[in-house]
């Protein structure tokens, strides 16, 4: 027995791992390396099918209990019981994100796990218009504007005490390409992706000093139902990615593994973020 104490260090003797046998501490720090999430709680909108699904899957293979959710209780439904298949920690339930209402049912839900949120991810987003910027409708823009760009901070506020909390806590918001490179016929949709990305870097230096670290996902073409619907598909980008990209459009999963690691102590030193998961770079 004294021999599986050897290697431990002087400093760390009264330390509370010092009663621990060491080769029990390594399986440990193991099983923590392949499940680097766990004790972790996830609260992911818009993730019912999707990007969000894709992410909630991986969060939960990396060890974190997820609240999944979305507007419509059919897909909460079918997503949970996909994921509990798979025997992942899960729970849903409806949450439209421009609702207050529904934001703080889904705040309520995800307490009930374990009393707080590590991880924020808002993935939710909607485009209502294909067509002229300057033509939209005030209804149009207060849709855009109301489910993309605030509502991630509203959600936020509401979950902020129960986030500062427990340290090491983080948000991941969702953009898109359009941010960049502006699709056609979509300005509105193009305008609340490009708010994202200085709501990012404006969150990341207002929450630093709680420990709160806010990065941003900017995805280019995922094969959704979204992405390759009718309402955003645009004919230019295609050909673009043909030109300078992966020669494919991406996969849901394609975004999963980097939000996971944005989610766990190896990227505990980066915040304020906006990282392109795209096959190709529309940055100088
Ligand atoms: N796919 C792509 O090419 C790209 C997508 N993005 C962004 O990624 C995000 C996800 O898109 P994607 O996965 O493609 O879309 P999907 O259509 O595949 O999934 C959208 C998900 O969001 C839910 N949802 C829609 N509106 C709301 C709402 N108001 N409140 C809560 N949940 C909502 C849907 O479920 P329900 O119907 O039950 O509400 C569904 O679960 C969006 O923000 C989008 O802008 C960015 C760049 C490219
Ligand atoms: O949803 C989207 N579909 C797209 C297609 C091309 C570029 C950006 C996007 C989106 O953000």
């Amino acid at each position: 027995m004294a021999a599986m104490f050897r290697s431990v260090p002087q400093i760390f003797r009264g330390h509370q791992f010092a009663s621990v046998p060491l080769s029990a501490r390594m399986f440990s720090k193991r099983a923590d390396e392949k499940r680097p999430l766990a004790d972790k709680v996830a609260v992911i909108t818009g993730s019912t099918k999707g990007i969000g699904f894709a992410i909630a899957q991986r969060l939960a293979q990396n060890g974190a209990h997820v609240v999944i959710s979305s507007r419509k209780q059919q897909n909460v439904d079918r997503a949970v019981a996909t994921l509990k298949e798979e025997g992942l920690s899960v729970t849903g339930t409806v949450c439209h994100v421009g609702k207050a209402k529904d934001r703080q049912h889904l705040v309520d839900t995800a307490l009930e796990h374990s009393g707080g949120v590590d991880f924020l991810v808002c993935v939710a987003g909607v485009n209502p218009l294909v067509g002229s910027t300057l033509g939209a409708s005030e209804q149009i823009w207060d849709k855009i504007l109301d489910v993309n760009v605030k509502s991630p901070a509203l959600l936020l506020s509401q979950l902020l005490p129960h986030m500062e909390k427990r340290g090491g806590s983080c948000v991941v918001l969702v953009s898109s390409v359009a941010a960049y490179i502006p699709v056609p016929k979509l300005g509105v949709y193009n305008t609340s992706k490009a708010a994202l990305l200085g709501l990012c870097k404006s969150l990341a230096i207002e929450l630093a000093p709680k420990g709160i670290r806010v990065n941003c996902l900017v995805p280019g073409i995922i094969k959704t139902d979204f992405g390759l619907g009718e309402k955003t598909v645009p004919n230019l980008l295609p050909e673009l990615n043909k030109i300078y990209g992966l020669q494919r459009f991406g996969e849901p999963e394609d975004c999963a593994g980097i939000v996971s690691f944005l989610c766990s102590p190896d990227a505990r030193y980066i915040t304020g973020e906006n990282i392109i998961v795209a096959g190709f770079s529309p940055k100088l």
